[in-house]
């Protein structure tokens, strides 16, 4: 006997045949008879008939299965902490729905403590996510919104880790980067703010601040992404030659604006004057450092708007030192504020503003409510297009495969139910569709992975972690597409997990694999084979599961055990591999039996094996 794990959906057994007359809702009325009509109606096929038990509208449903995708759900009003100024519009929408708690300049400590009781952080550049904030929070936190670009400052990888998604607002603020790179540009070039110093100082220096053109010099941008190509626009008008550095940019896009794509040791020995706009990654970390710079142009001109750990600092007050470089102008740092003896900050051939790339007032009231959609987006549990921890969804494909989620991980759940002593490394999904060419199968291997992992950890599992936290507990997965006719998405899935025992036999199939497969009915999850049977049966609710002889009585007796301890059948389904071989039965039941009437369950003649599979 086996007692299956709960599944986390409250849903209810029930059958397709909805003509069948309804003499299962009462055990003690003819269910014998009913049974009997079954077995004999076809070889490895089973008929069905059922009672329509109340459910879930399909809207909340749908809702239910996008929510399960990310787990974000969150049942009353959610608690939203913003960790950093941000704009108004974006303010007024998270108040609308939710609680906003707005705390600055917080210690690692009080943040840690906060994240305890918050479902999103909404955060700018200041704020430090590390590892130990998703450790306090321990799966409360179900999203961090970054109001801006850069994501350097949330530890990725744990926020994975704990299921939490990280979204960002990657495109209100591009025009105020670029055009404070221009800004930065045309002071270095002109000594604006050192003449603004001198001048207010009561001096007039005329001949010391003399400066060089931008007309005719050629800038290098390294990172020809979004500022960076917004830079490059600007600067062509400027009368600027442009070239850009970005192993990962296209070339139409780059002859699109008239640049050119160089690597990076042409740019360094080519340009003039050196415009920074690539993300801060492993890669980039300190790359200019002291070999880049024994490769740049002497008397270049550099200027740093992306982040202040690409550039390694002391390497740069070197280069300056040595009239190789011949200023720079630096919004970023490596550490922000940067500390009182910083090596470049005080020095008369560097102009610095305090991250100032983001700000104007336009570009903070689109950051605010591009991240609070997408915050609120994902507290909902819809899939926020701005995902920087998980695959984007486009909400078309989503539309297609919303009925098969809840498919997808009640196959995996009710696969890993079956799994006997040895445990499994490798899971085979299948997915029998007319669309085999371009199925996009991540959404429905996370919700396996999901359903799979649910009983076996104590991870938040969703699609942010999903093949993550497979990987990590050593999970194979095998996915394979087999053609079928028609027009939908998807005709059926099946997940087999390769053990060779299960709790109950009947599940192995002939590769003695643990199989089941399924289909959506009318936006409803049925398991169609277990094993070798054919079945017809919802995948909800309380079933009761039985491998025996085929043989009369049999049915009838469990229904007697059922019928005598007050347990109403909803639907049943029986499937045989031939006459008088074994059949296996699935009763769908309104309780979950007792132990007592489990046991003489056990006691029925012809029971060879059986399990029982909750949701409540
Ligand atoms: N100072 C500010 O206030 C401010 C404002 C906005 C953006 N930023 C920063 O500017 C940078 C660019 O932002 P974005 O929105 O254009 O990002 P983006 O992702 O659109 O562009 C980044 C580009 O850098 C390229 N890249 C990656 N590695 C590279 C490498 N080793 N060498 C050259 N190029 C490389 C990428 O291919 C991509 O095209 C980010 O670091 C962002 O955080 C700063
Ligand atoms: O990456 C970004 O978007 C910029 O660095 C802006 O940072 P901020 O939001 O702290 O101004």
């Amino acid at each position: 006997m086996l007692l299956l794990p709960a599944l986390p959906q409250q849903l209810t057994v029930r059958g397709t045949n909805d003509a069948a007359p309804n003499r299962l809702n009462n055990p003690c009325c003819g269910l014998g008879h009913v049974a009997q009509h079954s077995v004999h109606s076809a070889k490895l096929q089973s008929k069905a008939h059922s009672q329509q038990p109340s459910r879930p509208s399909r809207s909340r449903r749908l809702q239910a299965c996008v929510c399960g995708v990310l787990a974000a759900t969150v049942e009353s009003r959610p608690t939203i902490l913003v960790s950093e100024k941000l704009g108004t519009p974006g303010l007024s929408l998270l108040e609308a729905y939710g609680n906003v708690d707005q705390s600055f300049d917080l210690t690692p400590e009080q943040l840690c403590e906060k994240a305890k009781t918050s479902d999103a952080l909404i955060i700018r550049s200041a704020t430090q996510v590390t590892r130990a904030v998703f450790e306090a929070a321990n799966g409360k936190l179900k999203v961090v919104g970054r109001a801006g670009v850069g994501v350097d400052n949330v530890d990725l990888e744990a926020a994975t880790e704990y299921g939490c998604l990280v979204v960002n607002a990657p495109t209100a603020n591009t025009v105020a980067a670029a055009e404070h790179g221009i800004a930065l540009l045309a002071a270095l070039s002109r000594n604006i703010a050192q003449a603004d110093a001198s001048t207010k100082n009561g001096k007039w220096q005329r001949g010391k601040y003399v400066g060089v053109a931008l007309a005719g010099k050629t800038l290098a941008i390294f990172g020809f992404g979004k500022v960076g190509a917004e830079v490059a626009r600007r600067a062509r008008g400027l009368g600027l030659n442009v070239i850009a550095h970005d192993p990962f940019a296209s070339e139409t896009k780059a002859a699109a604006l008239h640049v050119k794509l160089v690597s990076f040791e042409e740019a360094l020995s080519t340009a003039e004057f050196f415009s920074l706009h690539m993300p801060l990654t492993p890669g980039t970390k300190g790359i200019f450092g002291t070999e880049a710079f024994s490769k740049i142009k002497k008397g270049a001109r550099i200027v740093n708007v992306a982040r202040g750990g690409v550039i390694d600092d002391v390497a740069l007050a070197k280069a300056l030192d040595d009239k190789i470089v011949a200023g720079a102008a630096l919004d970023v740092f490596a550490v922000e504020p940067p500390p009182a003896d910083h090596p470049l900050v005080g020095r008369p051939d560097v102009i610095v503003t305090p991250h100032l790339g983001a700000s104007t007032i336009e570009a903070q009231e689109g950051v605010a409510v591009e991240i609070a959609e997408a915050v609120i987006d994902a507290l909902k549990g819809e899939l926020a297009a701005t995902a920087v921890n998980a695959p984007m969804v486009p909400p078309e494909v989503l539309a297609q495969l919303q009925p098969f989620v809840t498919l997808a991980q009640g196959l995996g759940r009710a696969a890993t139910q079956l799994v006997g002593d040895s445990g499994f490394t490798d899971v085979y999904i299948s997915y029998t569709t007319p669309r085999s060419d371009d199925l996009d199968t991540r959404l429905l291997r996370a919700m396996v992975i999901k359903g799979i992992l649910e009983s076996i950890t104590t991870s938040t599992v969703n699609l942010v972690n999903a093949d993550l936290l497979a990987k990590s507990r050593g999970l194979r997965i095998i996915e394979s597409t087999v053609p079928s006719e028609g027009r939908g998405v998807l005709t059926s899935m099946a997940v087999s997990l390769g053990t060779g025992s299960s709790k109950f036999s009947a599940a192995l199939d002939y590769r003695q694999r643990v199989s089941v497969a399924g289909t959506v009915k009318d936006n409803h999850p049925y398991l169609i084979r277990i094993g070798i049977f054919d079945v017809d049966l919802a995948l909800e609710g309380t079933v009761l599961l039985c491998r025996q002889q085929d043989r009369p009585g049999i049915i009838a007796a469990v229904s007697s055990v059922l019928a005598s301890n007050d347990i109403n059948i909803s639907f049943m389904s029986v499937a045989r591999l031939d006459s008088g071989q074994d059949a296996i039965m699935a009763l769908g039941l309104d309780h979950y039996p007792s132990d007592s009437c489990i046991q003489k369950i056990r006691g029925v003649e012809g029971i060879a094996e059986f399990c029982i599979s909750t949701s409540s």
